[in-house]
């Protein structure tokens, strides 16, 4: 530095290239500055910065004459040298793995630990001469000419430190390269070409002793790296890729998308969303509830904060379609809370799926129906199945239940029940004489007849031809033989009308009683048939039973 006060200084050409090339870097970097960030963003300016750094460095170290001060700024590069391949591969890195987490400054720091100290050990060549020999001298006579520096075994230790960066920067670019296809490819491809030319020169004057303009070409080269930087910018749009990919994304989607700041005025919408509104300029900063068809109702929902949960499924009816609105509250972390910058309102067309269900639903309905006419066409057939279809009265087979039923009744209360077997007299003679269907108006006509003469809780069953039995619950032997005889009388008065006119008919009783004559229903029948044979011997029209039995009273 202090060499440097005494030395003269001169404006070069090679200078001139320098300071341009640094301002093409200032003016990418200020660019890149304004874009939004990108995967790697933070280490892609850093690398910008230590770039500037070397050219400034170089700058220096040609424009000033004296050797020494030469070798100085030689020194003064080198923080800036290692710097560069260091944030480079760490921008790939983060770039080719999308990691959007800034680099820590400790982690800054600590990269920047080994740069600094080859940094150090440069700039004190003066004191040690293992950086840059002491036969590091001028290329020629000329004032401020070049030095051809006498590389000593630090400066190749410090440049090789910088190599394992290089090898990594191109080893993740080629593989990134080989899994990428279109237009990523081509930007790896770009990105690998970039790594490599800084790096060419940069082993050419190291290894080969290559220079330009009697310089390090390295910084020179920076200049190739720009150009190719402008080129992925402007014409590959990189770093623009992926939010257009995001709007593409958007524009695809056959669900309407809106976007509206907490005035509820619309600043995005995607093609479906317009389409849907009917809308195609002059949309931008409207109020929702302006917005045809669809704006009212989504503002309602907005206004009535249905929609203030992170996302909530609502129905909404426009053109005869049906949509689900979901809402995502688009928020930016501030030091003191979150500041609600809009939302955005996704509607998804269920309208399929809404008809889907209405079907479904009339489909149940109409199967519910069905079940129903299904369970009274099963009542009616159960009922059918209980009863004879000439008279309507029960049938043999519901007997048994209907038994089993009283009998449990009757022990669990300790009550009678008194069992009756009835036949018609000389119902063949009728038959022959008036014929069958005279027979069944008959018939019809007794069943009639006895449900009239009975109480609700006694039943009557067909248990033959002309052959009927009747239980009567809770009934005593007397009282149920008082109450067949009356029944016997009143219908051999009875004028049964009859297709073949009005005709008279008698009928015997036999009378059997639980318990006293027996305790099941079979035990009951018998003793009632048998006391029907009676009565029929007995000369018939009359009721026959065994009170004598004891308890049968
Ligand atoms: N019309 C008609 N007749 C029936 C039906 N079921 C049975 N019968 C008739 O009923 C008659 C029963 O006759 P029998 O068993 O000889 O007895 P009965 O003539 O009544 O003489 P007693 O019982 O001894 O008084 C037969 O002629 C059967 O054909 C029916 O559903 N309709």
């Amino acid at each position: 530095m202090f060499a440097c006060a005494s030395s003269g200084w001169s404006f070069s050409a090679p200078v001139l290239l320098t300071l341009l090339v640094g301002l093409g870097v200032t003016v990418l970097a200020r660019w890149i500055g304004l874009r939004q960030r990108f995967a790697g963003s933070g280490a892609f300016r850093l690398m910008h910065v230590a770039i500037l750094w070397w050219l400034a460095a170089a700058a220096l170290e040609m424009s000033f004459h004296q050797q020494s001060c030469k070798m100085f700024w030689a020194g003064m590069a080198w923080p800036a040298i290692l710097a560069v391949p260091t944030f480079w591969a760490i921008f790939l890195w983060q770039y080719i793995n999308s990691i959007h987490s800034p680099i820590k400054p400790m982690t800054i720091v600590g990269l920047m630990g080994i740069p600094c100290l080859f940094w150090l050990l440069a700039i004190t060549n003066p004191w040690h001469w293992q950086f840059y020999g002491q036969g590091s001298a001028p290329i020629s006579a000329e004032v401020g000419a070049p030095i051809v520096y006498q590389h000593q075994w630090l400066f190749f230790v410090a440049a090789a430190y910088g190599y394992p960066f290089m090898l990594f920067c191109i080893g993740i670019t080629v593989r990134a390269a080989l899994a990428s296809k279109g237009v990523h490819r081509r930007q790896f491809l770009i990105f690998l070409v970039l790594t490599t030319v800084p790096w060419v020169a940069n082993i050419s004057y190291v290894a080969f002793g290559w220079m330009l303009f009697g310089f390090d070409p390295t910084p020179f080269s920076f200049a190739i790296t720009l150009t190719g930087f402008g080129w992925l910018i402007t014409g590959m749009r990189l770093f623009d890729l992926l939010p257009v990919a995001r709007h593409l994304l958007l524009d695809a989607l056959i669900d309407p998308v809106l976007v509206v700041d907490p005035q509820r005025r619309v600043i995005e919408a995607n093609p479906a969303a317009l389409r849907l509104a009917g809308l195609d300029r002059n949309w931008q900063g409207r109020a929702l509830a302006d917005w045809p068809l669809i704006g009212e109702a989504l503002d309602d929902l907005l206004v009535k904060e249905t929609l203030a949960e992170e996302s909530q499924v609502l129905n909404l009816e426009a053109r005869g379609q049906h949509f689900e609105v979901r809402a995502r509250e688009i928020n930016k972390a501030e030091r003191d809370g979150t500041l609600l910058l809009g939302r955005m309102l996704y509607l998804r067309d269920v309208t399929e799926y809404q008809h889907s269900q209405q079907r479904l639903a009339e489909s149940l309905a109409l199967s519910k129906q069905q079940l129903e006419t299904i369970s009274a066409l099963l009542d009616t057939l159960q009922s059918q199945a209980l009863r004879d279809p000439l008279t309507g009265l029960f049938n043999r087979r519901y007997l048994d239940e209907f038994f089993t039923l009283e009998l449990a009744r009757a022990q669990r209360d300790a009550t009678p029940i008194a069992l009756a077997m009835l036949d018609l007299d000389h119902f063949k003679q009728l038959n022959d004489t008036h014929g069958h269907g005279a027979g069944d108006d008959a018939l019809k006509g007794v069943a009639t007849f006895l449900l009239e003469g009975l109480r609700t809780t006694d039943a009557v069953f067909r248990v033959g031809g002309e052959e009927f039995l009747v239980v009567l619950p809770r009934t005593r032997g007397r009282e149920a033989l008082e109450k067949l005889k009356r029944l016997c009388s009143q219908f051999a008065e009875l004028e049964i009308q009859t297709r073949a006119g009005p005709l008279r008919l008698t009928m015997s009783v036999g009378l059997a009683l639980y318990p006293p004559h027996a305790t099941d229903l079979s035990g009951l029948m018998q003793q009632a048939d048998a006391q029907l044979y009676r009565a029929k011997r007995d000369g018939r029209n009359c009721v026959a039973a065994s009170l004598e039995t004891q308890g049968a009273q």
